[in-house]
């Protein structure tokens, strides 16, 4: 029986520039359950990163609902969210631009508590120095700066810095992008045992299939700002449904047989001026409704 641990409902983020608007995310529907890694993937500027920032409300929607905890963050104020904030981390893609450069990294991990204003100074120190345990740092890391630390090691002190409140949701946005492809399996298999050591529940974001295909349980697929699939993992990589997630799927390199689609041209249809209702089409699948409507298919809107 999975628990959910935020539902999302009929979420929208409006960016505006003057007199136009750009509706970065639109009537996005779906659950996070307890303890999953929710993978999002999508191309540059589908709204990956607008919708884990909407999230764990870096940003204020102007529509929908994110019902946490029996509560809706979306409609709430600063000061409402402030004690809630602990429970929401962000692992950013490039480590060299969310560290400060002028803090010791045992401040930097203990900032996070500093700010909440919790523990006494020295169970701080005591919670940085067994974070750097956690993240497999030498104790000795705490009195340096970043700039003595690999792109890697950096990665690992943002993480350390992210899970030291013991947070419920973690939203990684491209954690290994900016890291060497040799780094980069050590930080994403560090992230799974971490997930597991700490009950984390992950969503994952990434333009790269390889990698969320490595690290989720289910995953989502975002095109302009709508989502228009979301499944397991086996079922989006297998058996993908939506034209675009088809498109996605087949852009993966041949040399990872694993994943690699068909390879044949799919004509993705123009997004539809509406946001789309996900339709659940069995085995816990749902695809945007103006393709199943094609396809003939019993379906049950997912509300
Ligand atoms: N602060 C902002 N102000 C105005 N427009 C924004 C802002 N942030 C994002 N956008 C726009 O919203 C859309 C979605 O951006 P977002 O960064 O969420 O996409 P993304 O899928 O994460 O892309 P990438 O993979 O390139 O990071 C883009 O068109 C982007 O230009």
């Amino acid at each position: 029986m999975k628990n959910e641990l935020m539902e999302i409902r009929d979420l929208s983020t409006i960016f505006r520039k003057g007199d136009n608007l750009h509706k970065a995310i639109e009537g996005i529907t779906f659950n996070i359950y307890e303890g999953e890694t929710l993978g999002i993937v999508g191309e540059s500027g589908s709204g990956k990163t607008t919708l884990g920032r909407t999230l764990i409300r870096l940003l204020k929607p102007d529509h929908g609902k994110i019902v946490f905890d029996g509560k809706d963050l979306a409609s709430m104020n600063e000061k409402q969210l402030r004690p809630l904030r602990k429970d929401f981390q962000m692992i950013f893609q490039n480590p060299y631009e969310s560290l400060s450069p002028r803090m010791k990294v045992g401040e930097i991990i203990q900032e996070p508590m500093v700010i909440q204003k919790v523990f006494t100074a020295k169970e701080r120190q005591a919670k940085a120095y067994q974070m750097l345990e956690s993240v497999r740092l030498p104790k000795s890391a705490y009195h340096k700066t970043i700039h003595e630390f690999s792109g890697g090691q950096r990665q690992r002190i943002a993480i350390a810095r992210a899970l030291v409140m013991n947070p419920k949701l973690v939203i990684a946005d491209e954690p290994v992008s900016a890291l060497d492809v040799s780094v980069q399996a050590q930080i994403l298999n560090l992230l799974k045992e971490l997930q597991i050591e700490f009950n984390l529940t992950y969503m994952f974001i990434s333009h790269d299939l390889s990698v969320v295909h490595h690290m989720s349980d289910r995953v989502g697929v975002l095109n302009k700002g709508h989502m228009l699939e979301l499944a397991p993992k086996d079922e989006i990589y297998q058996n993908p449904i939506h034209p675009y997630t088809k498109s996605l799927l087949a852009s993966i390199p041949k040399a990872d047989p694993m994943l690699r689609g068909q390879g044949e041209e799919i004509m993705v249809p123009s997004p539809s001026p509406h946001p789309p209702h996900l339709v659940h089409v069995g085995h816990d699948h749902y695809v945007a409704a103006d393709v199943i409507q094609v396809k003939n298919f019993k379906v049950n809107v997912l509300s």
